[in-house]
């Protein structure tokens, strides 16, 4: 299940503001910047498939999807570590933790070394928010109703 924090209550709760606000402190990329909050669950037999998360054209209004700042809501009983095959490192669900990565290199060419999965939860429920941050504004056209699958940003286009 995936639902996006788009819309009020969830766009102007105080407490995704204050994330957002720290994830803008950690990172130095501008709250407009950031596509909206995406909660994803996952239940026993559920994982993502590997991938990479970079989706959006260098030459589009929004730019690249620079980083991903990944949360942990809920820790899974057994199961669902993200796991990167191409650079060996498995990190275990746990909530509390919060992982940054870069989905591109210097050129903005996409960086095939932060490819990563959701591995399979075998018990209990894993609870995950991801957090894209783009090169540029992304909230403003958002707003504006721009079509952001022709600039390349298709925010509804990450599948389970
Ligand atoms: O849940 C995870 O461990 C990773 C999820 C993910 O890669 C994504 O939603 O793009
Ligand atoms: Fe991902």
């Amino acid at each position: 299940m995936q639902m996006w924090c788009v819309t009020d209550p969830c766009l102007s709760d105080p407490l995704i503001e204050k994330v957002h606000q720290r994830v803008v402190n950690i990172t130095g990329i501008p709250k407009e910047h950031a596509e909206y909050f995406q909660i994803v669950q996952y239940e026993p037999g559920q994982f993502y498939r590997p991938h990479q998360d970079q989706n959006s054209k260098a030459d589009s209004l929004v730019g690249v999807r620079l980083s991903t700042f990944f949360l942990y809501l809920q820790t899974p009983e057994a199961g669902g570590a993200t796991y990167f095959p191409k650079l060996g490192v498995k990190v275990q669900a746990e909530a509390g933790l919060a992982l940054w990565w870069p989905n591109v290199r210097d050129d903005l060419s996409t960086d095939e070394r932060t490819e990563h999965e959701a591995q399979s939860v075998h018990e209990g429920t894993k609870l995950t928010a991801n957090l894209w941050l783009h090169e540029y504004d992304f909230r403003t056209p958002f707003t504006f109703g721009c079509n952001l699958d022709e600039v390349g940003a298709s925010i509804q286009s990450d599948e389970l």
